[in-house]
């Protein structure tokens, strides 16, 4: 069984969008959320979609599902205080319904340019390994700076971004956040840097660049822009 797991919990603070949150923007026709949960709803290999969401938007939530005939979503959780916290609540949730080794794909609401081949590339990498983190390349010098100058440059080669989705089999990734609560870490970044800091082997999936998280204003224009090229097929190789 194949479960998406998706977080929608943001209030958008970091692009300025308090009047409707981030995820609930439009763009190409549809709010943001919608096209991410459309590019699950439609995958053969999805069984279940649970979502995490502001609790004072599961009403606005619950709208939309019914206005775009969205099937999958079996369960709608509410965000705890942060991302961690609404991660921890949405593994338990689905666990108490679904067995230990099922796959779960942790994705971010606000990454609506995910696509088929890289859901089925995590499924396929998890029932491999155990594991699988999108990543993407980096194109441009990595440098590390605390205060007004570079402290060091940082070869490139073995260097990627970390992104969504994050997929993992539930018993273990709940096993971990369960163990962090126990020793007072609450506010972790990812179930990337979870398994990282409790020592398992990860393994990568390499993505399109393109699979960008809505943070701030540039980014919800640069979504924008790629909606339209994908559209008009006006770059080959996206
Ligand atoms: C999970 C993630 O998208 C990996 O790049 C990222 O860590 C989420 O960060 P956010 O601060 O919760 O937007």
């Amino acid at each position: 069984m194949n479960v998406a797991l998706l977080f929608a919990g943001g209030i958008g603070s970091r692009m300025n969008s308090r009047a409707l949150p981030k995820q609930f923007l439009e763009v190409h026709g549809k709010p943001v959320i919608i096209h991410t949960l459309q590019h699950f709803e439609a995958h053969p290999e999805i069984d279940a979609i649970a979502i995490a969401i502001l609790p004072e938007y599961r009403e606005h939530m619950m709208k939309l599902l019914t206005r775009y005939e969205i099937q999958k979503v079996k369960w709608v959780i509410d965000g705890g205080k942060t991302g961690q916290e609404s991660r921890h609540n949405a593994l338990r949730t689905v666990a108490a319904e679904c067995p230990e080794d099922t796959v779960v794909l942790v994705h971010d609401g606000v990454r609506p340019l995910i696509d088929a081949k890289l859901i089925s590339s995590n499924i396929a990498t998890v029932l491999e390994h155990g594991s699988a983190i999108t990543c993407t390349k980096f194109n441009e010098t990595v440098v590390s700076s605390e205060h007004d100058h570079i402290d060091d440059v940082i070869p490139r080669d073995h260097i990627y971004a970390a992104q969504a989705p994050q997929s993992f089999k539930l018993g273990e990734i709940l096993s971990l956040y369960d163990r962090a609560v126990e020793e007072g870490e609450h506010d972790s970044i990812d179930s990337c840097s979870l398994m990282h800091r409790y020592g398992r082997k990860i393994y990568r999936v390499v993505g399109p660049r393109s699979n960008i998280k809505i943070t701030t204003a540039e980014d919800f224009y640069l979504c924008r822009t790629y909606f339209e090229i994908l559209e008009n097929q006006q770059i080959v190789g996206l």
